[in-house]
């Protein structure tokens, strides 16, 4: 039976030239069709998570700016996705379209979407980056490139919504250390808390990592932010949204280099001369306090509600009444001005944090509803 030769290799002088069996395809040719097939897939699975990504800049974001540059990018990948390639493919012949990983299935907030299909679009373009240097070297260089490309993308969304879900909160947990920590803070995210902040003056370090990791990846499940207190070291360790800083801490300059322009840095203030500072220096929100004297701060006098009347006609970014703020007199403290609030014990001691939260929020949420 004689099928197809490609080269003369194949002729065998055995049997007087009278081709018996062949290969349908050289090896040579067999891997090149392997190579095709891999460009082919990866081609696809980068322009599917860029669309991904691309449809939540526009339709979630309504940023035409981030949308844009998606469509730029899938359409620089569309242009190496050639004719050539396609015709590799064999869906059919593929193991891999019945293998799914059980956390691709489910997806806890629009957050982890968007991670899994940066990561994804980065893997691609990883892989399309070796295996184009067998098949077109300038492809390669321009899967470098995009891969670079996609990394700022990334960097830019993220801070972005960062900082839409900083605009939005107002309700802010800071934590105090307790047996039942991970219990109390997750209540609380249950209850509607969107920012959360890790502040523990005592554990030594491993056990501050440890907790830190526990606290981001539950804030991750829901949807939150997640700060740490003081240390720029550990929100960085943990891959924190941002960190809080006080008066006598880490130099907001020195901390903006280390985490920079995408997290979140929040200053402690007390009266309006450290507020316009803080805004001067480019914190991405302050805490206004403390309110009320309060046993979680001991030594700190009390500012009173002026200084909090005063941030409400100007402060011009997200800032948090802070200090001795419970359900008795959040709404004092609204009236004064506030739209967002900073609490430690009113939800680190409450038999039922679900509730308080909701309460507070409500609370919080009667004042333009809109935010
Ligand atoms: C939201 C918020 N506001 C103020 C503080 C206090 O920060 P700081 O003055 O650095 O004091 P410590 O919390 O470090 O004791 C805060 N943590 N959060
Ligand atoms: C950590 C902290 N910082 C403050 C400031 O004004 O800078 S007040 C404060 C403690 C707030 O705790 P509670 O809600 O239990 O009163
Ligand atoms: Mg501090």
């Amino acid at each position: 039976m004689v099928t197809r030769t490609y080269d003369n290799s194949h002729f065998d002088e055995s049997t007087n030239g009278v081709v018996v069996m062949v290969e349908p395809y050289s090896q040579k040719e067999q891997i090149q069709q392997v190579v095709y097939r891999i460009l082919d897939a990866n081609l696809d699975r980068a322009r599917e998570g860029l669309r991904i990504i691309e449809e939540w800049c526009r339709f979630g974001l309504n940023n035409a700016q981030l949308a844009l540059e998606c469509k730029r990018l899938r359409q620089e990948v569309a242009k190496w996705h050639t004719s050539e390639l396609r015709a590799a493919r064999d869906t059919p012949g593929d193991p891999g379209t019945e293998l799914t990983h059980p956390q691709e299935e489910e997806r806890a907030s629009i957050k982890s979407v968007l991670q899994a299909n940066f990561c994804r679009i980065e893997e691609a373009l990883r892989v399309l980056e070796e295996y184009s240097k067998l098949y077109q070297p300038n492809m390669a260089k321009a899967c470098k490139q995009m891969r670079y490309q996609v990394y700022t993308l990334e960097s830019s969304l993220m801070g972005h919504q960062r900082h839409q879900l900083l605009w939005r909160s107002r309700l802010y947990l800071v934590t105090s250390p307790s047996e039942s920590l991970l219990n109390n803070v997750e209540a609380a995210l249950k209850g509607g808390l969107t920012l959360l902040q890790y502040r523990d003056k005592t554990a030594d370090d491993s056990l501050r990592l440890e907790q830190a990791r526990k606290l981001r990846q539950l804030c991750h499940i829901y949807g939150a932010l997640f700060i740490v207190n003081d240390r720029v070291d550990v929100a960085l360790a943990v891959d924190a949204d941002g960190v809080h800083l006080g008066q006598q801490d880490m130099p907001i300059n020195i901390a903006r280099q280390l985490l920079g322009s995408q997290r979140l840095i929040g200053l402690s203030t007390t009266n309006k001369e450290e507020m316009q500072a803080a805004i001067a220096e480019g914190v991405d929100y302050i805490g206004v306090g403390p309110v009320y004297e309060t046993p979680t701060k001991i030594g700190k006098a009390a500012t009173g509600l002026e200084y909090v009347s005063y941030a409400a006609k100007n402060c011009s970014i997200p800032w948090f009444a802070i200090g001795g703020i419970d359900a008795n007199n959040i709404n004092d403290v609204i009236d004064a001005g506030a739209e967002r609030v900073a609490v430690v014990r009113s939800l680190m001691q409450a038999e039922q944090p679900t509730l308080v939260t909701q309460y507070l929020l409500s609370q919080l949420n009667r004042i333009k509803p809109e935010l």
